[in-house]
């Protein structure tokens, strides 16, 4: 198999954790990229079996309104039972690297309201140690160079992630050469340089289950 369609197996395979739970009053929380694609692509099939989704950026809100699955705003929705959303790196805590889509910020939100982060990934983003994918730091445009100049002192090298906009108007700074030992600590550190509005660790809010799409199959992984 493919990475396409490790990705799409590890879609499927969230389909089938969530339906015996979905009810009509339901609404879900939905990610964003390659995988969340497919995933929304596979759920579109049981859109009358629940109420609709929050989304996690305007991609996401475009395709799951292409489907005709309502989309919420988040302030309106008070429970969400599950948030399946893809990674740009695992470790064996469930602790994520993700942002590569530039999402990061609203995803965060999203898994911070959710009761159950379902996160579903191919098994090229499982590593021991985090940070060999850049971490996406989002950033508030006047305070890019002195948010790079304290990624500096943190032992990273940023690099301006040129021509994107993320949804909320911001800038993204890309963290490389980072070996992330402590990602819970790194990801409150780099919260509290001002400027900064969220980086790409979940940590704090780490994934409740992993999917992981293997040659071998999808593994179901709690955090160790
Ligand atoms: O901002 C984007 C998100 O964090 C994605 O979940 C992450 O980049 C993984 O994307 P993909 O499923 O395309 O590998």
């Amino acid at each position: 198999m493919n990475q396409d369609q490790l990705k799409k197996a590890t879609a499927e395979a969230a389909l089938q954790y969530i339906l015996p739970h979905l009810e009509k009053d339901m609404v879900i929380g939905i990610g964003t990229g390659s995988t969340a694609r497919f995933f929304i692509d596979a759920l579109a099939e049981y859109k009358d079996d629940f109420d609709g989704c929050v989304s996690s950026s305007e991609a996401s809100t475009e395709q799951l309104k292409s489907h005709g699955i309502p989309v919420y705003d988040l302030n309106t929705v008070s429970e969400l039972r599950f948030y399946i959303d893809g990674a740009d790196e695992t470790n064996e805590h469930l602790h994520l690297i993700k942002g590569g889509g530039a999402a990061l910020t609203r995803e965060k939100i999203i898994a911070a309201v959710a009761q159950e982060f379902i996160c579903i990934a191919d098994e090229s983003k499982a590593v021991g140690v985090l940070g060999e994918f850049p971490l996406p730091v989002e950033v508030i445009p006047m305070a890019r160079s002195y948010v790079g100049r304290e990624l500096v002192k943190l032992g990273g090298d940023p690099a301006y992630r040129e021509g994107v906009v993320t949804d909320n108007g911001n800038m993204i700074l890309d963290v490389w050469n980072m070996k992330i030992m402590n990602p819970v600590e790194l990801e409150q550190k780099i919260n509290s340089i001002v400027g900064v509005v969220t980086n790409g660790l979940f940590a704090n809010r780490p994934a409740d289950v992993l999917l992981l799409g293997t040659k071998d199959g999808v593994k179901t992984l709690t955090a160790k």
